[in-house]
């Protein structure tokens, strides 16, 4: 391990737990999650579906793709590359991943999308009290991810059938039971996010649920991965990597690969499917893909880190 590598676990694990003021991320989601709830609970009618779907696809692309393309140098610093052989090498496996989630989708959509949800509660979870029980964070993601079926189970269902036909109504429907008892945990972590001298974790919590409850379920999704998530994880891995132009040049390049394959599968599968169904399962099929590869890294990192922290203590 170099020295290097000590300075930027340390920084990346710092920038989760140990801050003492509010990131930007939680004013940039907090003024549009109150605009939006304000907008939506007056009465505001949700936007026509395709027209959801088209803004969704270019937000997730823009600003939401960048936060997994920083892989490339997380997977560097914990040393799973260093030369251009190992590097081709990682982006194969990568690839391999991708693919192999989005075949298993194919054969298999609801058991792909009851895993998808799953393991993107996890993921999305680890967003709030980083430093207490596994539990909290799961209970969070699991609230965020149920909430919109609460009170919009036809319009997630709808959604759901998209991606997964045959299996939509059932699982908007089990999620319409587990978001309440989720939402208890959720709260209670909002609570406990304060106590630990994170208040602002307790503002973006309460916040993202009642935008989970009021805001149609795209909307919500698109407000809260794009301005919250991916803003709180690219801060995070650019104060962890530090490269300068190279993290930079990597980010957009890894953003932009992602987005002309996009494109290519977009003009050349399902012709038949609307343009509104055909991009709701590029981008939430892609993302899948996407996150299994990603949560492994991340999974690896956090091992890394712990690891240098107890070297370093
Ligand atoms: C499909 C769909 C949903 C779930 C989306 C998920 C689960 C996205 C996961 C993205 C990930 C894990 C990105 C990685 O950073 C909602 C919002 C519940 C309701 C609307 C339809
Ligand atoms: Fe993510």
């Amino acid at each position: 391990m170099n020295g290097e590598g000590i300075v930027s676990t340390s920084t990346q694990w710092r920038g989760a737990v140990g801050r003492s003021t509010a990131p930007v991320e939680t004013y940039l989601f907090s003024t549009i999650a109150v605009i939006a709830i304000v907008a939506f609970a007056v009465g505001g009618g949700a936007p026509p579906l395709a027209a959801q779907a088209v803004v969704l696809a270019v937000l997730v692309a823009v600003f939401g793709l960048p936060h997994g393309a920083l892989d490339p140098l997380i997977a560097r610093r914990i040393g799973l590359w260093r030369g251009s052989v190992s590097f081709a090498i990682f982006n194969l496996g990568y690839l391999v991943a991708v693919a192999a989630v989005v075949v298993l989708w194919m054969l298999a959509p609801g058991p792909s999308l009851v895993l998808f949800l799953a393991v993107s509660a996890v993921h999305f979870g680890a967003d709030w009290n980083a430093d207490r029980a596994v539990w909290l964070r799961v209970f969070a993601g699991v609230a965020l991810l149920s909430l919109p079926s609460l009170s919009h189970r036809d319009e997630v269902a709808g959604l759901y059938e998209t991606l997964a036909p045959g299996a939509g109504f059932a699982i908007a429907a089990a999620q319409f039971w587990i978001a309440p008892l989720a939402l208890v945990g959720m709260l209670i972590g909002a609570v406990l996010a304060a106590r630990r001298g994170r208040p602002w974790e307790s503002v973006e919590l309460t916040l993202a649920a009642v935008l989970a409850l009021v805001a149609p379920p795209l909307v919500f999704f698109a407000i809260y991965f794009c301005a919250l998530h991916s803003v709180r994880h690219l801060r995070e891995g650019f104060a962890a990597e530090s490269r300068g132009r190279l993290t930079v040049g990597i980010t957009v390049l890894y953003t932009v690969v992602p987005i002309l394959a996009a494109v290519g599968v977009l003009f050349a599968v399902s012709r038949g499917a609307s343009l509104d169904a055909r991009l709701l399962q590029i981008v939430f099929i892609g993302l899948a893909g996407l996150t299994v590869p990603h949560m492994i890294l991340v999974g690896l990192d956090a091992r890394h880190s712990t690891r240098t922290r107890s070297v370093l203590v």
